[in-house]
């Protein structure tokens, strides 16, 4: 089993893209599906070439699918693992396991964002949903960051950082694997690294050329950095 930092690279509209991903040493890739509020956001039709060709496991993000258009998004895609942005993934792995065993169910759990010291926040209700959702077959949690673009609520894909000090709080505890994400940069990755110390990292805009499109040099630079990052990451 690998002993560093796993690394997801998300928001992948194209396979050139993965492959990129993937040769500069990403462990996954993410694709966002029929998510109106993202601008990656893929259908489960041109998300094929990707998932049938990526070099590394495929993970398929939704939001509030309804269950038939997630059967259908399983069974043409047939993901390494589906993420759920909209809280709703442990109600869903049951059923989901059903149709496709061995896939994984990934959850998405939201942290306020760094300088936001007014939302609430507390680590043992965030470890209790943990918990929930090992229970019920959630496989791995990812930490990342909610913001409010232009009006509109964005779970994700925001390039805002969260609270790492209340994220290592929870890696610290956590019953899952948790990766953190939201904001991670080649400029800050170490520093993420170092201090929350999580199962994996997950991130997309830090490492683009612009929306949409990623960047060789900042990947490059990224796994460089996560090279780089000492000390030992949980497992
Ligand atoms: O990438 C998007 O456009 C996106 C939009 C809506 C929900 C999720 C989205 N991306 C999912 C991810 O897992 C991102 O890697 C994660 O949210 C961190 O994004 P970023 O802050 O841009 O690194």
């Amino acid at each position: 089993m690998k002993a560093g930092c796993r690394v997801k690279i998300c928001g992948i509209t194209n396979i050139e893209d993965a492959k990129l991903s993937a040769g500069e040493g990403a462990d996954y890739i993410g694709v966002v599906i029929e998510v109106s509020y993202s601008p990656r956001s893929q259908t489960v039709k041109s998300a094929e070439p990707i998932f049938a060709n990526a070099p590394v496991p495929a993970v398929a993000l939704v939001h509030e699918m309804q269950p038939d258009r997630l059967t259908e998004l399983v069974t043409c895609l047939k993901p390494f693992a589906v993420q759920f942005l909209s809280q709703d993934g442990a109600a869903m792995a049951g059923q989901l396991k059903k149709i496709a065993p061995g896939m994984e169910i990934w959850q998405s759990l939201f942290l306020p964002a760094s300088g936001d010291s007014s939302s609430a926040f507390d680590c043992g209700t965030m470890l209790k949903q943990v918990e929930q959702c090992k229970e019920a077959g959630v496989d791995a949690v990812v930490l990342d960051t909610a913001a409010v673009i232009n009006g509109v609520v964005r779970f994700g894909g925001t390039g805002t950082t969260g609270r790492w000090d209340q994220a290592a709080q929870v890696v610290a505890d956590s019953t899952l694997p948790a990766f953190l994400a939201g904001g991670i940069k080649p400029e800050n990755v170490r520093e993420a690294v170092e201090s929350v110390r999580p199962y994996g990292i997950d991130l997309c805009s830090g490492v683009e050329l612009h929306t949409g499109i990623k960047s060789l040099a900042k990947l490059r630079s990224l796994m460089e950095e996560v090279q780089k990052a000492g000390g030992i990451n949980k497992c």
